[in-house]
């Protein structure tokens, strides 16, 4: 089997690149050698011959997508729709991932994969129009929905509360967003076992194409986030040197951003662990364990 992922040097794209390893032949791809923004770059990925097409490339600033909201859906929206289209046309299967940012965030309840989306700000609504022209492609597809994305390397909020932890003593964070931290490598690994299942349910005309949401188990505030950071860093890394005592509380509308983001991100995992038998991780155990493995000092 040959896999192509795009986005290789991103922290998703980094653990797939890892975690396809055993299926087969996997080629990686970061933007230099595939910039998603080039259509024809894009349209050489055909040339590939891929059985698995992993599209793990995005535009992942959000408040900077505002302002670059071209950009920001040709990246999120347009690249894949072309992607899906290489897809029907080379009988690949296509992976691809979206957000929990595609929901407008009402309610308390975890979303499910029946409600509808009604993104908040312009990086929701280009993630939500890849997810479209996906399904519009009819390429065999699964599309999965995952939020708050953290890893050891690369740009992420983990990252930014050690940083910020080692240059202040107190920090105000959002408390009254509510999702699930989920690490990289726990994606890409439950990506590859469903990768694997759907190759076999293709060969026997049993597949079917679908959005699924995968996510962590448990459920925090970015406040709960970043508090779990600093007493997991503090309990695992006895020489990391932290400054900050304090993790104050704020309200969303005391962090002023130009990007609206959603108060309930929460997302219901059912219908992926019913369909591909997999129970993922509570963050806290997930974020534990990436934190061993950030490089000291
Ligand atoms: N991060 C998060 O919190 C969440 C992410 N997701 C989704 O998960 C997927 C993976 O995201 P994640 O790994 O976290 O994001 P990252 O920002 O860590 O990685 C994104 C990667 O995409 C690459 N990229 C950006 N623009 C282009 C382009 N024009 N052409 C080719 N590559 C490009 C980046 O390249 P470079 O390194 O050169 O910048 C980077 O390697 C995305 O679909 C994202 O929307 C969903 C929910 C939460
Ligand atoms: C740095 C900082 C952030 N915050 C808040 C802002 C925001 O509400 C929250 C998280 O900040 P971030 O900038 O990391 O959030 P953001 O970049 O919006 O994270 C999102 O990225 C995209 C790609 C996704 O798909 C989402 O699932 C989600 O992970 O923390 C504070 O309250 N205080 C702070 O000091
Ligand atoms: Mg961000």
């Amino acid at each position: 089997m040959k896999l192509l992922v795009t986005g290789c040097s991103g922290q998703l794209g980094f653990e797939l690149a890892r975690s396809l390893m055993p299926l087969g032949e996997v080629v990686a791809l970061d933007r230099a050698a595939c910039d998603l923004a080039d259509a024809d770059a894009v349209a050489a990925l055909a040339a590939h011959g891929a059985d698995v097409i992993v599209n793990a490339a995005a535009y992942t600033a959000v408040d900077r997508a505002e302002s670059e909201i071209a950009l920001a859906q040709r990246i999120n929206a347009q690249a894949p729709g072309e992607l899906a289209v290489i897809a029907r046309e080379t009988g690949a299967l296509l992976v691809h991932f979206s957000t929990d940012y595609v929901f407008d965030g009402s309610g308390d309840v975890p979303w499910r994969e029946t409600d509808a989306p009604a993104p908040v700000n312009e990086y929701g609504r280009g993630k939500l129009a890849g997810e479209r022209a996906i399904a519009a492609a009819a390429c065999d597809h699964l599309i999965f929905r995952t939020s708050w994305v953290f890893a050891a390397r690369g740009a992420n909020f983990v990252r930014s509360m050690l940083r910020l932890g080692a240059e202040r003593e107190r920090l105000t964070i959002v408390d009254d967003q509510i999702g699930a931290p989920c690490w990289a490598r726990n994606l890409a690994d439950a990506t590859a076992h469903a990768v694997r299942q759907a190759q076999a349910e293709r060969a026997h005309q049993g597949f079917e194409s679908g959005v699924f949401h995968l996510t962590s188990a448990g459920e925090t505030s970015w406040c709960g986030f970043a508090r779990a950071v600093f007493e997991l860093a503090r309990e695992r890394l006895p020489d990391i040197a932290l400054r900050v005592a304090e993790v104050a509380p704020i309200a969303t509308e005391d962090y002023p951003t130009p990007a609206a983001r959603p108060k309930n991100s929460r997302l219901d995992g059912a219908a992926f662990r019913a369909r591909f038998g997999l129970e993922m991780p509570h963050w806290r155990d997930a974020l534990a364990r990436c934190i061993d493995e950030l490089p000291a000092g």
